[in-house]
């Protein structure tokens, strides 16, 4: 008689310290879940992270930090990738899915720096560092004095790049500091108000081949519900406008008494139109409402300032 081999798990991951961070999460969760259970991770380099000297939204192509850990999960090499759900592209790969998401840590942007303690301090002129077009013209909306400077690379460089001094202060998702115990760098929050969450900001979201059953099932206790219903009603409004955060669109559902409340915008990347709308109804309609709200914005204006951005027409 034989005995199948107990199951190892091995995880995909970036090898940026907050992809790392993630994956540990989710190896710790695993394992908390199921003693014995042998989980592993493989470090791999992404096309996002080696082209570190372009904004985003020209580097081209959807899924910059996905594309070599789905290709590992296709031919065999790992199990499962953990993501950062909103450098999750709407469409997967034909053989792979979505199967959890994870609980959202904070969801607001943080504004850090070394010398002012809000957006309201700084002065006309003053220097802040984004790559984000979302970030970037919302600032510039409430603050067409400032001046937005080009800022990418992982969380250790961006912070780096302001203590050289480069920046008077720079924006960056305040999950990735909590996460990486930087709290003490957060100078304050961005209100949804004044800086709207890209869709699946703060959320974890782990990938892996749709037709592996047991993985599902091992899976299935890290599935955060109330956070996946959010992240569905985000997702659904940017795949409505084919955009995810390489773009000037912004999306955050969160839980209210009528079940959810959607908030979203599309911006000119000078700051000098922001599209805003906001929807609320029941949590079963979260796609609904996605595609909703997407609509609202397309019809306000929102087609051609994405056009312009994407270089094309949207369907
Ligand atoms: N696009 C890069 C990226 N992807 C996820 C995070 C932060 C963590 C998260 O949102 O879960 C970041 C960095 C940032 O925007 O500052």
């Amino acid at each position: 008689m034989s005995v199948a081999a107990p199951r190892r798990i091995r995880i995909a991951t970036r090898k940026s310290l907050l992809a790392l961070w993630q994956a540990e999460y989710v190896k710790a969760e695993l394992e908390r879940h199921h003693p014995g259970l042998g989980v592993e991770l493989l470090p791999l380099k992404s096309k996002g992270d080696k082209i570190l000297d372009v904004p985003l939204a020209k580097v081209g192509g959807k899924g910059l930090f996905v594309k070599e850990l789905e290709q590992a999960m296709l031919d065999g090499s790992a199990d499962i990738a953990v993501h950062s759900m909103k450098d999750v592209p709407m469409e997967f790969p034909q053989g792979l899915g979505l199967s959890v998401i994870c609980e959202r840590e904070d969801p607001r942007d943080a504004f850090v720096s070394n010398t002012y303690k809000t957006v309201d301090e700084l002065p006309a002129g003053a220097v802040v560092g984004t790559s984000s077009l979302r970030r970037q013209c919302q600032i510039l909306a409430a603050r067409p004095d400032l001046e937005i400077k080009f800022l990418r690379g992982n969380v250790q460089t961006r912070l780096q790049k302001l203590d050289n001094g480069e920046y008077d202060a720079i924006v960056l998702a305040s999950a990735g500091l909590l996460r990486l115990e930087l709290e003490p760098r957060i100078a304050s929050y961005l209100a949804p108000e004044l800086s709207l969450p890209a869709g699946g900001q703060g959320a974890v979201g782990i990938e892996c081949r749709s037709d592996d059953e047991e993985l599902h099932r091992l899976l299935a206790p890290l599935h955060h519900a109330s956070t996946a219903e959010c992240v569905v009603a985000e997702r659904a409004m940017n795949r409505r406008l084919e955009g995810g955060c390489q773009v000037p669109i912004a999306c955050y559902a969160e839980h209210c008494e009528a079940g959810l409340r959607l908030r979203g915008l599309v911006g000119a990347i000078d700051g000098s139109t922001i599209l805003f709308d906001e929807v609320t109804g029941p949590v079963a309609e979260a796609n609904a409402m996605g595609i909703e709200l997407a609509e609202r914005l397309l019809a306000a204006g929102a087609d051609k300032i994405l056009a312009e951005v994407y270089g094309r027409e949207l369907q």
